[in-house]
């Protein structure tokens, strides 16, 4: 008994993972999911193969882990972010292909709310810029293109969710449709200071509320799982956003904690306490995840304490938690195009090696704006330089310059972060926790760390997306008393200290920035 189920639903996989409630990994399982991209710019699922997917690795983790449903505790679901679903509540169909968050076919209408000035409104409700990615413009585009959509969803037959309500749906076989606070705050439909979805934002977007989920914490009761599908109930007690919940696998718990996730892209949130900070530096405002403390008394429970109109009941709630986070569009993604587009390496792991056989990248400086620069830039059009080249550069220098763009970038987004929490009057932060497929590198962590001048530190579980959901669901299922009880449990594998003078990390920053200049000129 005891045992956690972690269900991380993510962008390119779908993963179980069973922890026991010290933490650590019994087994795992993964399914890859089929991108489909049925037009430049447009990325969607099908979430039904989310779903069957999810399930499979659901029971093969508990296979391998030689445990049977009744050993574990709680279950917790996290999951990709922002990707819309809509399905009929009668028949539990989709009417369309998930639309994933990377999708970009929001951009018309959201460049008009732009043009009539709705940035400032949406802004204050929700925290978030006006931006495709946000689930709000793919519902719109589905109900307006979608044949018999709009009517069905003026019926109230339609349900609309992110991929953890898809999932709830799918487990309760239709009995719940709900969401957690983490998820709701990526739609730019919901009000992070009240807690509730925004009456206004889902008129001015023709969006029904009937469509939308209740809203509860990330850390909650939300029922149990039919009994056929795992082989007995079991109880579902965290819901999380993947890097909401990664914050919380950190056991980043208080205001000026803060991880970085190095994947594909970077993803970097700060905690800023029970503190919604407005960013001046184009960062996002979000909302972290919930737990309840053991004082609190009993948890908020799926089909009580709720307000008809479908929002949270703020006395039964613990109070919010927010972050601030910023996201790096290229981060692993280069050491790829180093091994794909340059055939530099062979393989991703290579890539230490190469750099280190040089002592520092020679004066060259790598700005892979592939695809623009996201926050603190936003410059959707800048595109990536190589600048510095000599006739000594070698492609080690490339290498090298390219893994430390990933740390550069990195440190842009979190100088900027400080900057908003000192301006509230908070503190900046002071040691970054890493996690992700690219933290094993050692020589891009010890230049983080060097830019930074503040430690990094990498955890013994870097599993710690997925860790933060099954201690949600701990938390939930009384496995844990409270998140000091998992402060404790978290632990460093690593830490890099910073050995960089700050003058020279300073110097080495105004190169870099300098170097965006010239990648967004012109
Ligand atoms: N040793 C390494 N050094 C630097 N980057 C690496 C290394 N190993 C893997 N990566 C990068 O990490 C990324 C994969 O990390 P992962 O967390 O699995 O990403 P995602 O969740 O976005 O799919 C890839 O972009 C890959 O290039
Ligand atoms: O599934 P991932 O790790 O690519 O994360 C996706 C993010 O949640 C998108 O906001």
């Amino acid at each position: 008994m005891g045992y956690l189920l972690a269900l991380d639903q993510g962008t390119s996989s779908s993963r179980s993972i069973v922890f026991d409630p010290q933490g650590n990994v019994v087994a795992q399982a993964q399914q890859e999911l089929l991108q489909i991209y049925p037009r430049p710019g447009w990325v969607e699922h099908d979430p039904m193969e989310i779903w069957r997917g999810q399930l499979a690795t659901a029971r093969e983790a508990l296979q391998r882990a030689g445990l049977k449903a009744g050993d574990i505790a709680a279950l917790g679901i996290t999951n990709q972010r922002e990707t819309t679903v809509l399905w009929n509540r009668r028949t539990g169909l989709p009417v369309h292909h998930a639309i994933v968050w990377q999708d970009r076919r929001g951009e018309p209408l959201c460049a008009q709310l732009r043009e009539q000035g709705h940035a400032p409104l949406i802004q204050s409700r929700t925290g978030l810029v006006i931006d495709s990615y946000f689930s709000a413009t793919k519902i719109r585009w589905l109900l307006d293109h979608v044949p018999g959509a709009r009517e069905q969803a003026q019926r109230g037959e339609l349900a609309f969710g992110t991929i953890d309500s898809w999932l709830l749906w799918q487990l309760t076989e239709g009995a719940l449709h709900a969401t957690d606070v983490t998820n709701a705050s990526r739609t730019m439909l919901f009000d992070v200071h009240r807690n509730e979805w925004d009456a206004d934002l889902l008129a001015l977007l023709d969006i029904p509320a009937s469509l939308m989920p209740r809203v509860l914490p990330s850390s909650a009761d939300y029922g149990k799982s039919r009994p056929s599908l795992l082989g007995a109930p079991v109880l579902i007690g965290g819901v999380a956003g993947d890097q909401q919940s990664a914050l919380f696998g950190q056991a980043c718990f208080t205001a000026g904690m803060a991880k970085n996730t190095y994947g594909t892209g970077c993803f970097l949130l700060m905690h800023t306490g029970d503190q919604a900070i407005a960013s001046r530096n184009n960062l996002i405002t979000t909302i972290a995840s919930q737990a309840p403390e053991a004082s609190r008394g009993s948890l908020p429970r799926a089909g009580e304490g709720w307000g008809g109109g479908g929002h949270m009941e703020r006395a039964t709630l613990p109070s919010n938690a927010y972050a601030l986070e910023g996201s790096v569009f290229v981060g692993g993604a280069v050491v790829q195009w180093l091994r794909d587009g340059l055939h530099a390496i062979e393989a991703s792991g290579e890539v230490q090696a190469l750099a280190q056989s040089v002592p520092d990248a020679g004066g060259v400086m790598m700005v892979p704006a592939f695809t623009g620069l996201g926050a603190p830039y936003w410059k959707p059009d800048a595109r990536g330089t190589i600048t510095g080249i000599t006739r000594g550069t070698t492609v080690a220098h490339i290498a090298r310059a390219a893994l430390e763009s990933i740390a550069y970038q990195s440190a842009a987004l979190l100088q900027a972060m400080s900057r908003d929490a000192v301006a509230a009057g908070g503190a900046p932060v002071s040691e970054l926790r890493v996690d992700g497929g690219a933290c094993v590198n050692d020589l891009l962590m010890q230049f983080q760390a060097d830019l930074l001048g503040i430690p990094v530190v990498r955890p013994a579980c870097v599993e710690t997306t997925a860790l933060g959901a099954a201690w949600l669901a701990g938390l939930a299922a009384g496995v844990y008393r409270g998140t000091d009880e998992l402060a404790g449990l978290w632990r460093a594998e690593r830490r890099f200290q910073p050995t960089l003078p700050a003058e020279r990390a300073a110097e080495l920053m105004g190169r870099w920035e300098r170097a965006v200049r010239q990648a967004t000129a012109g």
